[in-house]
């Protein structure tokens, strides 16, 4: 007789929330099928930046009501029984704050360490917030503070592909947000992360320095061998000098004939990438990567990745959302039957 051990197919209406460094994203769902997404350029950055979390609360409750909106317009009787959420959203700088789990971590474990609140001023149904994962001692010591690291969010996307059959039960994911974040999966368990600011400070380069009128606002959708060749030179020139002299390098880019802010955007992103691919370059060589992020940056690592001699692979941005949704709805399947 055979013994079927398949989780049963989720059915359930819920909203979930992806509250990350500098993005909050709602997601109204029935089971694992989304039926709205609403988002906004407001996260975790915010309230570090101000002091209080009263932009980001109040972003996430206009958030639910929009999704819960659009939900019941496309499906009729459709009816939140929760709030699921993950990411920095449950750090002190988000909604409230639950501990890490230490690593190594699965999904069950994942939900084991979730918590209840009730936060009336964001939303009138109970709030199922599930926590990081950090790796390392307990407690970190100066001396050793290379050794240690967190994640919030990246965790649940990792889970989730693993879930869905995406990642391997053992293997490596570079997540490219706000934090560019190198995540180990070993026998289906998180078992170290390792972060950089890549992202954040790509933004602040481009957006708060002298080297905003030097630059485009945005990579370009898709790169050209023109492209390539000022992201490989960024790459080059922050190995040799450094990623301060490297990056106003950028600035001086504009006194060559020819030069243009979209070639010189790359050519940032080059040297920032560097300043980051130096610390991981040993780990990943030979190894399999997945890629996680928008395409551009997915596109400008897999180029430097496979330089460097590991095996890039991007997951297409449905499938990480696709991911990161199944984990947050089996987490708190696993929860209320745990009950
Ligand atoms: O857990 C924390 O407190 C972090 O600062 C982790 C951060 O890097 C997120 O993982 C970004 O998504």
């Amino acid at each position: 007789m055979s013994v079927d051990t398949q989780a049963p197919v989720p059915t359930a209406d819920r909203l979930l929330i992806d509250g990350g460094t500098t993005t909050t994203r709602v997601w109204s769902v029935r089971g694992t099928r989304v039926l709205a997404e609403m988002r906004a350029t407001v996260g975790a950055r915010d309230t570090a930046r101000d002091g209080s979390p009263e932009a980001l609360h109040r972003t996430v409750a206009d958030l639910l009501g929009q999704a819960s909106a659009a939900a019941q317009e496309c499906v009729p009787g459709w009816r939140a029984q929760d709030v699921v959420a993950a990411g920095m959203i449950t750090s002190p700088l988000g909604l409230a704050e639950v501990p890490h789990l230490p690593a190594p971590a699965d999904l069950h474990a994942l939900a084991m360490g979730a918590r209840v609140f009730s936060l009336a001023h964001v939303s009138s149904l109970p709030m199922l917030l599930l926590p990081g994962i950090r790796c390392g001692p307990t407690v970190p010591t100066v001396d050793g503070i290379a050794d240690f690291d967190v994640m919030r969010g990246e965790e649940a996307v990792c889970l989730g592909l693993l879930e869905g059959g995406m990642l391997k039960d053992t293997g490596i994911a570079l997540s490219l947000g706000s934090h560019w974040k190198l995540v180990e999966i070993l026998d289906r368990r998180i078992t170290t992360c390792s972060t950089t600011m890549g992202g954040e400070l790509l933004h602040v380069l481009r957006t708060q320095t002298v080297l905003s009128a030097s630059v485009d606002n945005e990579l370009p959708a898709a790169f050209g061998t023109g492209d390539m060749d000022m992201l490989q030179r960024g790459l080059r020139a922050s190995e040799v000098h450094g990623l301060p002299r490297a990056a106003f390098m950028t600035r001086l880019l504009e006194r060559v004939p020819g030069s243009d802010s979209r070639g010189r955007l790359m050519f940032l992103l080059g040297v920032v990438m560097a300043a980051t691919l130096q610390a991981w370059e040993d780990q990943l060589k030979g190894r399999q990567v997945l890629l996680l992020g928008a395409r551009p940056i997915c596109d400008a690592w897999h180029f430097a990745l496979s330089a460097a001699g590991a095996e890039p692979r991007t997951v297409e941005p449905q499938e990480v959302t696709a991911a990161y949704v199944g984990a947050l709805v089996r987490a708190a399947d696993i929860v209320a039957e745990a009950r």
